[in-house]
């Protein structure tokens, strides 16, 4: 602003200067120079008279109280006064003052150098120290510029009086005081110049001084003076009239010329940017666009240099503001730049990927399609495979095992399974569930998880019980801990319904269901029987309300009654009274045996099956039971023929050539599941609480072992056509022999008139009951179909041994067996006078109408000797001696329960009872039948057995009291029964 403000008022003079000479006020005339001159002169006399006054007239003899330009000089050239002045002002600033030798020194001539040189150059040193305005030596030699040697005398006299004031703050030229220093060295020095610098310098020092003290605004003084004296001066011959109109046009051009200046130096700025922009260090940025500016840079150069330096500095930095911004801009765009591209980039990628995406989406749906397809695939392949394996497990005739889970039950929260997870045939358990450490896999045929339904359970053992009706053996048990559901998975819960019904009913509807689908092919009959086996003693579920004493038709297990059924409701019915009957906390096992022979209505071949269902005792541990007296005794059963079932399952999974089934009733009873070539199927049951652990592992141990039992493969019951042929040629012969024995008999008998005597034929040895029914001495089982139309079985599953016979120990020429038991032992030792006194052969040859009725009775035989067996009881069967003896009805009971298939209905069913009455008529001794005496007592019930009367061995036993062998011979099919073997 100070280089403005100079520029200003130099642009000020200027432009009063031509307003005037625009108004052509004798501007001619006006002589700058006079008025200069005269200003000069009263500055130098105001120094001359201050120099006057402080060295006194005397001292100052060469110097006029107005001296002209000369004078002045010559009256300071020697130095002296100066000298004299200044250490008056300051004691001691020049310290050596040479006085004058000359007393005048002529204008023009030379001083001595050391004159010249000592006095004037120790003022302006001491001066220049002082930081007054100096001069040049030359200024006081001829020509010189006087104004400036004014100008520093005026400084010292301004110094001077400051001093006189007090000397308070700085001295500054001028007047005005900046500080409040006192000393020498504190002087402002506002422009200065080495007394030693080129002395051809002077012009451009004076502009340099005069610069410096433009630059200072009270400098501004002398020109603002000059200019008021200037405008004094137009104004002083000029009309009162016209002053307004000059006045107005003076400050119009001055604001124009203002206004113009500052556009301009505007526009410079903006020139020297971009000049600077081009090129650095031009040194001619400044190019001034009107006179007035250009005057001022000729007038002002070094105040130029300064705006220049100034300007410069400010571009610098504007520049540099400018190149910050500018670069910020450029970045910026840059960064917009980048950041489009970035944008389509990420456009351009965000399509593709759309793209790609729905391709992988296409791809992954024809991948997943495929999947589908190959998981179908496999899932068929899993199924085939499953079947396969099942079919092997068939042919091994393994123990299938299935594994059911029981859920929490309600109120039992927050426990934590001791169950990990559960496949399709694996189940993995928790084996420290408290803490979460270990886990255990089994495997086993299938396992259900706690959500599986009845109808689950059962969908998965439906083919093993539709095999029944094929003729096979069917068992299947469940086993587990108590509590852990298996009553639930066999019979249901306490509140039936029909979707919560378990296995026992859901088989046997199933049975009738297919009976029903398959009526036009075959004709079925189905019995059942409950039995409990409580502290090793089978107890009869059915007979306690006197229901099954009306239909006794047969025994089973001995004590227990076979009931006929027909129907679903039949099975129901038979069930809730098995249940109500079985006393609650006294079970250690209860057999539901159901049993169904077919007969094929084209071929007349006859199928057997017979299916255990069996909900077995709770299998924990009695130590951990801690119980006492009768619960005690109870739970060493239970423990007893758990044990001996685990025996069992141990040595037929070693297949040892003896298994000791014999160890208690319950392997006793389920001898022909477990070894007889049977479907058996095991439920395996555990607990999810984690403090049942310890059973759930060896429940789960003990199933694991089970599975690898390979009972051998399942063989169907059938008695094909040729079979029955030859049967019938066997029966005929028996019977033609059975003629002639009787002929004989009678000749024999005649004379003490014995109405039971009967003789065999010479074929009849072969026949007797020693070789009828005596399985080969290796032990292994033979099917039916190769021993012609026989069929053994075995007493009450509690002995068999041998479960078939060939023709040839039909025929007699059978080796010694079965191993018997001591029983049978005594029996046989009992027997001496007898020999074949533990068989019990039936021989019944008939024929049927096709009615069912029997037509032809060729036939019947007893051969047996029960009353060694039993010798309490007479036995009705025919004896060794040829005889027919008495027997009774438990003796018959327990042949007949002696085997495991149900050939004793069909005797019984299709025995025409007429001709029963025929046969029974007195002639054989009569066998008491105590169960048929009872169901005598409620004959309304047995409409439940449709076309079937009670069981012709007892009824004909029931009157008489004996039965003779003849009455047995009321079934179309030859059956020879064989008390001790066992039935395939
Ligand atoms: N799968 C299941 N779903 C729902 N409840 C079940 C299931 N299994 C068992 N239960 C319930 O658990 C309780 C015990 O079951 P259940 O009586 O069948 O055990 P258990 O093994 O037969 O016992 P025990 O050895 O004493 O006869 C019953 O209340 C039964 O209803």
């Amino acid at each position: 602003m100070a280089a403005i403000e100079g520029a200003f008022s130099f642009s000020v003079a200027s432009v009063v200067e031509g307003v005037l000479q625009q108004h052509g006020n004798r501007s001619r005339e006006l002589d700058f120079d006079a008025r200069r001159a005269e200003e000069a002169a009263i500055r130098r006399y105001e120094a001359a008279v201050w120099l006057r006054k402080l060295v006194g007239v005397v001292g100052a003899k060469d110097l006029p109280a107005e001296p002209s330009e000369e004078e002045f000089r010559l009256g300071l050239r020697s130095g002296i006064i100066l000298c004299n002045v200044l250490n008056k002002i300051q004691n001691g600033a020049v310290q050596k003052v040479v006085e004058n030798p000359c007393e005048v020194i002529p204008d023009g001539a030379a001083l001595s150098a050391y004159q010249y040189f000592e006095n004037v150059r120790n003022f302006l040193v001491a001066v220049e120290e002082m930081g007054m305005p100096t001069f040049e030596a030359s200024d006081l030699e001829q020509g010189g510029k006087s104004s400036r040697v004014v100008n520093c005398v005026l400084a010292l006299k301004s110094y001077h009086e400051w001093k006189q004031t007090g000397g308070n703050g700085v001295w500054k030229f001028g007047g005005n005081v900046k500080t409040s220093s006192t000393s020498g060295k504190q002087f402002v020095r506002k422009n200065s110049e080495p007394f030693t610098s080129s002395l051809s310098r002077s012009t451009s020092a004076n502009e340099k001084t005069l610069n410096g003290v433009c630059a200072d605004k009270d400098f501004n003084r002398t020109p603002s003076s000059s200019l008021s004296m200037l405008v004094r001066a137009i104004l002083s011959d000029k009309k009162p009239e016209e002053v307004p109109n000059l006045v107005e046009s003076v400050l119009s051009k001055v604001m124009e010329e203002f206004e113009h200046h500052v556009s301009s130096k505007t526009d410079l700025k903006k020139a020297n940017t971009r000049d600077s922009n081009i090129s650095h260090g031009n040194k001619s940025v400044l190019k001034p666009s009107s006179p007035n500016v250009q005057i001022e840079q000729n007038n002002a150069t070094p105040n130029r240099d300064h705006i220049l330096q100034k300007n410069k500095t400010d571009d610098k930095e504007s520049e540099c503001r400018f190149m910050k911004h500018q670069m910020i801009v450029d970045q910026q765009h840059k960064d917009i730049k980048v950041l489009k591209q970035t944008l389509s980039t990420t456009k351009s990628g965000m399509q593709f990927m759309q793209m790609k995406f729905h391709e992988e989406i296409h791809n992954l749906g024809l991948h997943i399609h495929g999947l589908a397809h190959a998981a179908s695939g496999y899932h068929r392949v899993l199924e085939e495979n499953r079947k396969l394996y099942n079919q092997v497990q068939d042919l091994k005739g393994s123990i299938r095992v299935y594994c059911r889970v029981r859920p929490f039950l309600p109120g039992q929260f927050n426990y934590l399974s001791s169950v990990d997870h559960i496949e399709e045939g694996s189940i993995t358990i928790n084996t420290l569930a408290k803490n979460g450490k270990g886990r255990k896999s089994f495997n086993f045929n299938k396992v259900f998880g706690p959500s599986a339904t009845q109808e689950e359970v059962f969908s998965d053992t439906r083919p093993l019980v539709r095999s029944v009706l094929d003729g096979y053996n069917v068992c299947i048990f469940a086993y587990g801990q108590t509590g852990s559901g298996k009553t639930f998975t066999m019979t249901g819960p306490k509140d039936l319904t029909e979707t919560s019904q378990g296995v026992n009913y859901r088989a046997l509807s199933d049975l009738f269901l297919l009976a029903e689908q398959r009526k036009d092919t075959f004709f079925y009959d189905v019995s059942v029987q409950m039995i409990e086996i409580y502290n090793e003693q089978v107890r009869d579920l059915l007979t306690t309300d006197g229901l099954t004493r009306r239909y006794p038709f047969a025994v089973y297990v001995p004590d227990a009654s076979l009931v006929h059924v027909s129907s679903t409701s039949d099975v129901i019915d038979l069930m809730n009274i098995g249940q109500r009957n079985r006393a609650v906390g006294a079970t250690a096992l209860n057999d539901r045996s159901s049993r169904s022979h077919r007969r094929d209505l084209t071929s007349g071949n006859i199928l057997r099956g017979c299916m255990h269902l069996v909900d077995l005792a709770g299998s924990e541990r009695v130590d951990k039971s801690e119980v006492t007296g009768d619960r005690l005794k109870e739970a060493q059963h239970i423990n007893r023929s758990l044990s001996a079932l685990g025996d069992v399952i141990s040595s037929l999974a070693q297949k040892n050539s003896h298994v000791p089934y014999r160890n208690s009733k319950l392997t006793q009873l389920l001898q022909d599941s477990l070894g007889g070539q049977a479907k058996t199927l095991m439920f395996v049951h555990i607990s999810p609480e984690p403090d049942a652990i310890g059973e759930t592992i060896s429940t789960l141990k003990f199933a694991e072992r089970v599975a690898t039992v390979e009972l051998g493969a399942a063989r169907v019951n059938k008695d094909s056509a040729d079979v029955k042929e030859l049967r019938e040629q066997i029966a005929s012969l028996k019977a033609a022999l059975a003629r002639k024995d009787e002929e004989q008999v009678s000749i024999q008998q005649k004379p003490s008139g014995s109405p039971c005597n009967m003789r065999l034929s010479p074929l009849q040895p072969s026949l007797n009951a020693r070789n009828v029914g005596l399985p080969s001495p290796n032990g292994l089982r033979k099917p039916m179909e190769d021993v012609g139309n026989i069929e053994v079985r075995g007493n009450s599953g509690l002995r068999p041994k041998k479960q078939s016979m060939d023709l040839d120990e039909l025929l007699g020429n059978s080796p010694t067996w079965p191993p018997f038991s001591r029983r049978d032992q005594n029996n046989r030792d009992d027997d001496k006078e007898v020999g074949y006194d533990e068989w019990v052969d039936k021989l019944m040859v008939n024929k049927q109408d096709p009615n069912g009725n029997i037509s032809d009775v060729f036939n019947q035989k007893c051969l047996s000797d029960s009353s060694k067996y039993y010798p309490e009881k007479p036995c009705g069967l025919l004896s060794p001696n040829n005889q027919f003896d008495v027997n009774t009805a438990d003796d018959l009971d327990e042949l007949n329960a002696g085997t495991s298939d149900s050939s004793e209905p069909d005797l019984l069913w299709q025995f025409n009872n007429s001709k029963l009455g025929s046969f029974s008529n007195g002639i054989g001794p009569k066998v008491v039948d105590k169960t048929y005496v009872k169901q005598d007592k409620s004959p309304e019930l047995r409409t439940m057995i449709p076309k079937l009367g009670p069981s012709p061995l007892r009824k004909a036993v029931n009157g008489a009291g004996q039965v003779h062998s003849s009455q047995r011979i009321a079934r179309p099919t030859t059956v020879i029964k064989r008390k001790m073997g066992s039935r395939k």
